[in-house]
Protein backbone atom coordinates (compact mmCIF):
# COMPACT_ATOMS: atom_id res chain seq x y z
CA UNK A 1 0.00 0.00 0.00
CA UNK A 2 1.21 3.24 -1.23
CA UNK A 3 1.10 6.89 0.62
CA UNK A 4 -1.03 8.22 -2.24
CA UNK A 5 -3.78 5.38 -1.69
CA UNK A 6 -4.10 6.67 1.76
CA UNK A 7 -4.31 10.13 0.55
CA UNK A 8 -6.89 9.45 -1.58
CA UNK A 9 -9.24 7.93 1.19
CA UNK A 10 -9.29 10.65 2.98
CA UNK A 11 -13.01 11.72 3.45
CA UNK A 12 -12.24 15.21 1.49
CA UNK A 13 -11.43 13.39 -1.15
CA UNK A 14 -13.98 10.63 -2.05
CA UNK A 15 -17.02 12.16 -0.48
CA UNK A 16 -17.25 14.91 -3.74
CA UNK A 17 -17.15 12.28 -6.36
CA UNK A 18 -19.97 9.71 -4.23
CA UNK A 19 -21.93 12.94 -2.54
CA UNK A 20 -25.11 11.59 -4.48
CA UNK A 21 -24.55 7.74 -2.92
CA UNK A 22 -23.46 8.60 0.78
CA UNK A 23 -24.84 10.55 3.79
CA UNK A 24 -25.05 14.09 3.84
CA UNK A 25 -21.78 15.40 5.65
CA UNK A 26 -20.23 18.94 5.78
CA UNK A 27 -16.41 19.08 6.09
CA UNK A 28 -14.48 22.20 8.45
CA UNK A 29 -10.95 22.59 8.67
CA UNK A 30 -9.30 21.95 11.80
CA UNK A 31 -7.24 24.63 13.26
CA UNK A 32 -3.81 23.67 14.57
CA UNK A 33 -4.73 24.98 18.07
CA UNK A 34 -7.40 22.75 18.06
CA UNK A 35 -5.00 19.83 16.98
CA UNK A 36 -2.32 20.48 19.78
CA UNK A 37 -5.55 20.02 22.16
CA UNK A 38 -6.78 16.91 20.80
CA UNK A 39 -2.80 15.80 21.14
CA UNK A 40 -2.18 16.89 24.82
CA UNK A 41 -2.87 14.48 27.42
CA UNK A 42 -2.98 16.54 30.03
CA UNK A 43 -6.14 18.73 29.25
CA UNK A 44 -9.29 16.69 30.53
CA UNK A 45 -12.83 18.16 28.35
CA UNK A 46 -15.00 19.67 30.73
CA UNK A 47 -16.71 22.98 29.03
CA UNK A 48 -19.98 24.44 29.19
CA UNK A 49 -19.51 27.27 26.71
CA UNK A 50 -20.49 24.97 24.02
CA UNK A 51 -24.07 23.41 24.23
CA UNK A 52 -25.88 23.59 21.20
CA UNK A 53 -28.14 27.09 22.43
CA UNK A 54 -27.01 28.78 19.23
CA UNK A 55 -25.92 31.64 21.08
CA UNK A 56 -24.06 34.45 18.68
CA UNK A 57 -20.36 34.64 19.78
CA UNK A 58 -19.36 37.86 21.14
CA UNK A 59 -15.56 37.45 21.53
CA UNK A 60 -15.01 35.70 18.51
CA UNK A 61 -11.67 37.88 17.26
CA UNK A 62 -9.08 34.79 17.76
CA UNK A 63 -9.65 31.63 19.60
CA UNK A 64 -7.72 31.39 23.14
CA UNK A 65 -6.51 28.33 24.53
CA UNK A 66 -6.80 28.00 28.96
CA UNK A 67 -5.17 25.48 30.64
CA UNK A 68 -6.96 23.67 33.40
CA UNK A 69 -7.04 25.70 36.76
CA UNK A 70 -7.16 24.45 40.30
CA UNK A 71 -7.80 26.71 42.55
CA UNK A 72 -6.40 27.02 46.16
CA UNK A 73 -9.19 27.25 48.06
CA UNK A 74 -10.89 23.99 47.73
CA UNK A 75 -14.98 25.23 47.53
CA UNK A 76 -14.19 27.02 44.66
CA UNK A 77 -12.08 24.49 42.86
CA UNK A 78 -12.80 25.27 38.41
CA UNK A 79 -11.83 23.30 36.04
CA UNK A 80 -11.38 24.84 32.22
CA UNK A 81 -11.05 23.76 29.72
CA UNK A 82 -9.30 25.49 26.51
CA UNK A 83 -11.84 27.47 24.56
CA UNK A 84 -12.37 27.76 20.61
CA UNK A 85 -14.66 30.24 20.50
CA UNK A 86 -14.67 30.51 16.84
CA UNK A 87 -14.46 27.05 15.64
CA UNK A 88 -17.27 26.05 18.38
CA UNK A 89 -19.77 28.28 16.25
CA UNK A 90 -18.82 27.03 12.80
CA UNK A 91 -19.08 23.62 14.55
CA UNK A 92 -22.66 24.63 16.08
CA UNK A 93 -23.73 25.90 12.66
CA UNK A 94 -22.68 22.98 11.03
CA UNK A 95 -24.56 20.28 13.35
CA UNK A 96 -27.91 22.66 13.27
CA UNK A 97 -27.64 22.78 9.74
CA UNK A 98 -27.46 18.70 9.21
CA UNK A 99 -30.51 18.20 11.93
CA UNK A 100 -28.64 18.76 15.44
CA UNK A 101 -27.40 14.80 15.90
CA UNK A 102 -24.06 14.30 13.95
CA UNK A 103 -21.61 11.49 13.70
CA UNK A 104 -17.80 12.97 13.78
CA UNK A 105 -14.68 11.44 12.26
CA UNK A 106 -11.43 13.20 11.31
CA UNK A 107 -9.80 12.62 7.17
CA UNK A 108 -9.86 8.55 8.00
CA UNK A 109 -10.99 7.50 11.16
CA UNK A 110 -13.80 7.80 13.40
CA UNK A 111 -13.56 7.37 17.34
CA UNK A 112 -14.93 3.98 17.27
CA UNK A 113 -12.40 2.55 19.83
CA UNK A 114 -14.30 5.39 22.73
CA UNK A 115 -18.04 5.29 22.34
CA UNK A 116 -17.87 3.51 25.32
CA UNK A 117 -16.71 7.01 27.38
CA UNK A 118 -19.59 8.81 25.89
CA UNK A 119 -23.04 8.98 28.26
CA UNK A 120 -25.31 7.17 25.98
CA UNK A 121 -22.46 4.40 24.33
CA UNK A 122 -22.71 6.03 21.05
CA UNK A 123 -21.07 8.09 18.81
CA UNK A 124 -24.04 10.67 18.20
CA UNK A 125 -22.70 14.38 19.51
CA UNK A 126 -24.61 17.17 19.55
CA UNK A 127 -21.52 19.64 20.52
CA UNK A 128 -18.31 20.11 20.28
CA UNK A 129 -17.69 18.97 23.91
CA UNK A 130 -18.94 15.79 22.78
CA UNK A 131 -16.90 15.31 20.25
CA UNK A 132 -14.03 16.69 22.07
CA UNK A 133 -14.33 13.86 24.63
CA UNK A 134 -14.86 10.90 21.84
CA UNK A 135 -11.93 12.36 20.29
CA UNK A 136 -9.36 12.36 23.26
CA UNK A 137 -10.37 8.65 24.14
CA UNK A 138 -9.46 7.64 20.64
CA UNK A 139 -6.54 6.18 19.74
CA UNK A 140 -7.38 5.69 16.24
CA UNK A 141 -8.17 9.54 15.88
CA UNK A 142 -4.29 9.81 17.33
CA UNK A 143 -3.11 7.14 14.28
CA UNK A 144 -4.97 9.62 11.97
CA UNK A 145 -3.20 13.05 13.67
CA UNK A 146 0.51 10.96 14.32
CA UNK A 147 1.17 8.31 12.05
CA UNK A 148 -1.16 8.03 9.41
CA UNK A 149 1.34 6.51 6.92
CA UNK A 150 2.50 4.10 9.60
CA UNK A 151 2.05 1.07 7.50
CA UNK A 152 2.95 2.56 3.94
CA UNK A 153 5.69 0.29 1.99
CA UNK A 154 6.90 3.94 -0.03
CA UNK A 155 8.23 4.54 3.60
CA UNK A 156 11.83 6.21 2.09
CA UNK A 157 9.32 8.56 0.18
CA UNK A 158 8.46 12.28 1.97
CA UNK A 159 4.97 12.06 3.67
CA UNK A 160 2.63 14.13 1.47
CA UNK A 161 1.12 17.38 3.57
CA UNK A 162 -2.13 16.63 4.92
CA UNK A 163 -4.98 19.35 5.99
CA UNK A 164 -7.03 18.17 8.91
CA UNK A 165 -10.66 18.02 8.97
CA UNK A 166 -13.15 17.77 11.19
CA UNK A 167 -15.82 15.67 9.30
CA UNK A 168 -19.50 15.88 10.39
CA UNK A 169 -22.17 13.49 9.21
CA UNK A 170 -25.99 13.28 9.46
CA UNK A 171 -26.35 10.82 12.52
CA UNK A 172 -28.33 7.81 10.87
CA UNK A 173 -29.11 5.01 12.70
CA UNK A 174 -27.79 1.98 10.91
CA UNK A 175 -28.22 -1.63 11.56
CA UNK A 176 -24.99 -3.61 12.07
CA UNK A 177 -26.24 -6.62 9.77
CA UNK A 178 -27.21 -3.93 7.26
CA UNK A 179 -23.27 -3.65 7.25
CA UNK A 180 -21.18 -4.92 4.36
CA UNK A 181 -17.36 -4.41 3.53
CA UNK A 182 -16.15 -4.79 -0.51
CA UNK A 183 -12.84 -4.80 -2.04
CA UNK A 184 -12.11 -3.84 -5.24
CA UNK A 185 -8.89 -4.89 -7.39
CA UNK A 186 -7.68 -3.75 -10.53
CA UNK A 187 -11.23 -1.96 -10.69
CA UNK A 188 -13.17 -5.45 -9.97
CA UNK A 189 -15.11 -5.95 -7.15
CA UNK A 190 -13.45 -9.40 -5.92
CA UNK A 191 -15.04 -9.63 -2.21
CA UNK A 192 -17.73 -8.50 0.22
CA UNK A 193 -17.93 -9.53 3.47
CA UNK A 194 -20.20 -8.86 6.56
CA UNK A 195 -18.98 -5.79 8.61
CA UNK A 196 -20.12 -6.91 12.40
CA UNK A 197 -18.92 -10.59 11.92
CA UNK A 198 -19.40 -11.19 15.58
CA UNK A 199 -23.12 -11.41 15.04
CA UNK A 200 -24.86 -14.40 13.39
CA UNK A 201 -27.68 -12.68 11.39
CA UNK A 202 -30.64 -14.51 9.73
CA UNK A 203 -31.28 -12.28 7.26
CA UNK A 204 -27.93 -12.32 5.43
CA UNK A 205 -28.08 -15.90 5.32
CA UNK A 206 -32.11 -15.72 3.79
CA UNK A 207 -30.89 -13.32 1.42
CA UNK A 208 -27.24 -13.91 0.25
CA UNK A 209 -28.08 -13.76 -3.49
CA UNK A 210 -29.92 -10.50 -3.51
CA UNK A 211 -27.61 -8.95 -1.03
CA UNK A 212 -24.66 -9.99 -3.54
CA UNK A 213 -26.82 -8.81 -6.28
CA UNK A 214 -27.50 -5.41 -4.96
CA UNK A 215 -23.72 -4.78 -3.94
CA UNK A 216 -22.40 -5.69 -7.23
CA UNK A 217 -25.05 -3.92 -8.92
CA UNK A 218 -24.32 -0.49 -6.86
CA UNK A 219 -20.44 -0.53 -7.74
CA UNK A 220 -21.00 -1.47 -11.24
CA UNK A 221 -23.35 2.08 -11.78
CA UNK A 222 -21.62 4.57 -9.28
CA UNK A 223 -18.25 2.94 -7.67
CA UNK A 224 -16.34 1.12 -10.77
CA UNK A 225 -14.10 3.67 -12.47
CA UNK A 226 -15.10 6.67 -10.61
CA UNK A 227 -12.74 6.46 -7.44
CA UNK A 228 -8.89 7.78 -7.74
CA UNK A 229 -7.04 3.77 -7.56
CA UNK A 230 -8.04 0.63 -9.00
CA UNK A 231 -7.64 -1.14 -5.84
CA UNK A 232 -9.39 -0.03 -2.57
CA UNK A 233 -12.12 -0.97 0.00
CA UNK A 234 -15.17 0.38 0.21
CA UNK A 235 -17.97 -0.09 2.86
CA UNK A 236 -21.82 -0.28 2.06
CA UNK A 237 -25.26 -0.19 4.01
CA UNK A 238 -28.26 -1.78 2.54
CA UNK A 239 -31.20 -0.20 4.25
CA UNK A 240 -34.70 -1.79 4.87
CA UNK A 241 -35.77 -1.31 1.17
CA UNK A 242 -33.20 -2.70 -0.11
CA UNK A 243 -31.23 0.64 -1.26
CA UNK A 244 -27.22 0.40 -1.22
CA UNK A 245 -25.89 3.30 0.27
CA UNK A 246 -21.49 4.19 0.64
CA UNK A 247 -20.77 4.75 4.22
CA UNK A 248 -16.91 4.68 3.30
CA UNK A 249 -13.49 4.04 1.53
CA UNK A 250 -10.51 2.53 2.66
CA UNK A 251 -7.17 2.04 1.47
CA UNK A 252 -6.31 -1.74 0.45
CA UNK A 253 -4.22 -3.21 2.34
CA UNK A 254 -3.47 -3.84 6.21
CA UNK A 255 -4.42 -0.71 7.40
CA UNK A 256 -7.82 -1.88 6.82
CA UNK A 257 -9.41 -4.81 8.35
CA UNK A 258 -10.04 -7.35 6.50
CA UNK A 259 -12.58 -8.90 8.71
CA UNK A 260 -13.38 -12.21 6.95
CA UNK A 261 -10.99 -12.81 4.64
CA UNK A 262 -7.23 -12.56 4.57
CA UNK A 263 -5.12 -9.65 3.13
CA UNK A 264 -2.90 -12.45 1.48
CA UNK A 265 -5.73 -14.45 -0.31
CA UNK A 266 -7.42 -11.28 -1.17
CA UNK A 267 -4.40 -9.85 -2.68
CA UNK A 268 -3.16 -12.93 -4.67
CA UNK A 269 -6.85 -13.11 -6.03
CA UNK A 270 -7.69 -16.24 -7.68
CA UNK A 271 -7.62 -18.25 -4.05
CA UNK A 272 -10.58 -17.37 -3.06
CA UNK A 273 -13.92 -19.58 -2.70
CA UNK A 274 -16.62 -17.37 -5.06
CA UNK A 275 -20.53 -17.44 -4.42
CA UNK A 276 -21.22 -15.66 -8.00
CA UNK A 277 -18.58 -15.09 -10.83
CA UNK A 278 -15.71 -13.28 -9.74
CA UNK A 279 -17.09 -12.36 -6.31
CA UNK A 280 -16.73 -13.88 -3.01
CA UNK A 281 -19.44 -13.22 0.06
CA UNK A 282 -18.71 -14.20 3.21
CA UNK A 283 -20.87 -13.77 6.43
CA UNK A 284 -20.99 -15.46 9.71
CA UNK A 285 -23.48 -18.44 9.14
CA UNK A 286 -24.39 -19.45 12.81
CA UNK A 287 -24.40 -18.87 16.51
CA UNK A 288 -21.24 -21.39 16.85
CA UNK A 289 -19.35 -19.12 15.35
CA UNK A 290 -20.13 -15.66 17.10
CA UNK A 291 -16.73 -14.03 19.23
CA UNK A 292 -16.71 -11.09 21.57
CA UNK A 293 -16.85 -7.48 19.95
CA UNK A 294 -13.57 -6.29 19.06
CA UNK A 295 -14.40 -2.80 20.24
CA UNK A 296 -14.34 -4.44 24.06
CA UNK A 297 -10.54 -4.82 24.40
CA UNK A 298 -10.59 -1.32 24.14
CA UNK A 299 -13.00 -0.45 26.78
CA UNK A 300 -11.80 0.37 30.91
CA UNK A 301 -13.54 -1.09 33.71
CA UNK A 302 -16.82 -0.32 34.18
CA UNK A 303 -16.83 1.24 37.59
CA UNK A 304 -14.69 3.90 36.10
CA UNK A 305 -16.88 4.53 33.03
CA UNK A 306 -19.63 5.13 35.58
CA UNK A 307 -17.21 7.30 37.81
CA UNK A 308 -16.12 9.20 34.53
CA UNK A 309 -19.86 9.28 32.39
CA UNK A 310 -22.30 7.77 34.42
CA UNK A 311 -25.61 9.71 36.31
CA UNK A 312 -23.71 11.91 37.49
CA UNK A 313 -20.36 13.62 35.40
CA UNK A 314 -19.69 15.46 38.48
CA UNK A 315 -18.87 12.44 40.74
CA UNK A 316 -15.50 12.40 38.61
CA UNK A 317 -14.30 15.81 39.67
CA UNK A 318 -15.39 15.08 43.22
CA UNK A 319 -12.97 11.74 42.77
CA UNK A 320 -10.08 14.27 41.47
CA UNK A 321 -10.86 16.15 44.62
CA UNK A 322 -10.71 13.72 46.82
CA UNK A 323 -6.91 12.23 45.19
CA UNK A 324 -5.90 15.65 45.21
CA UNK A 325 -6.73 16.29 48.85
CA UNK A 326 -5.70 12.98 49.87
CA UNK A 327 -1.94 14.04 47.94
CA UNK A 328 -1.82 17.06 49.43
CA UNK A 329 -2.63 15.34 53.13
CA UNK A 330 0.56 13.08 52.49
CA UNK A 331 2.88 15.42 51.28
CA UNK A 332 1.50 17.35 54.71
CA UNK A 333 2.66 14.33 56.73
CA UNK A 334 5.87 13.52 54.44
CA UNK A 335 6.79 17.71 55.58
CA UNK A 336 5.85 17.43 59.16
CA UNK A 337 7.69 13.80 59.81
CA UNK A 338 10.93 15.45 57.92
N1 LIG B 1 -23.66 8.97 9.81
C1 LIG B 1 -23.65 7.96 10.67
N2 LIG B 1 -24.56 7.88 11.66
C2 LIG B 1 -24.52 6.87 12.56
N3 LIG B 1 -23.62 5.86 12.53
C3 LIG B 1 -22.70 5.87 11.56
C4 LIG B 1 -22.65 6.93 10.59
N4 LIG B 1 -21.62 6.68 9.75
C5 LIG B 1 -21.05 5.54 10.17
N5 LIG B 1 -21.69 5.04 11.25
C6 LIG B 1 -21.34 3.81 12.00
O1 LIG B 1 -20.01 3.88 12.43
C7 LIG B 1 -19.22 2.81 11.91
C8 LIG B 1 -17.84 3.32 11.53
O2 LIG B 1 -17.96 4.30 10.51
P1 LIG B 1 -16.79 4.58 9.49
O3 LIG B 1 -16.58 3.43 8.58
O4 LIG B 1 -17.08 5.88 8.83
O5 LIG B 1 -15.57 4.73 10.50
P2 LIG B 1 -14.05 4.30 10.30
O6 LIG B 1 -13.32 4.80 11.48
O7 LIG B 1 -13.58 4.75 8.97
O8 LIG B 1 -14.13 2.72 10.34
P3 LIG B 1 -13.08 1.72 9.68
O9 LIG B 1 -11.76 2.02 10.28
O10 LIG B 1 -13.60 0.36 10.04
O11 LIG B 1 -13.13 2.00 8.20
C9 LIG B 1 -20.03 2.28 10.74
O12 LIG B 1 -19.80 0.91 10.59
C10 LIG B 1 -21.45 2.57 11.15
O13 LIG B 1 -21.95 1.52 11.96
Amino acid sequence: MKKEQVVNCQFSVWYPIFKKHTIKSLILPLPQNVIDYLLDDGTLVVSGSDHNTQQPHTNSASDAEEDIQWSDDETTTTVTAPEFPEFTSQVLEAINALGGRIFPKLNWSAPRDANWIALNSSLECHSLSDIFLLFKSSDFITHDLTQPFLQCSDQDSPDPVINYELVLRKWSELIPGGEFRCFVKENKLIAISQRDYTQYYQHILKQEDQICQAIQEFFNQHIQYNFLDEDFVFDVYRDSQGRVWLIDVNPFGEVTDSLLFGWEELKSGGEITQQQEGLAFRYTTSEVTVQPSPSLSYRIPRDFVDLSTGEDAYKLIDFLKLKKSQQEESDEEENTQQ
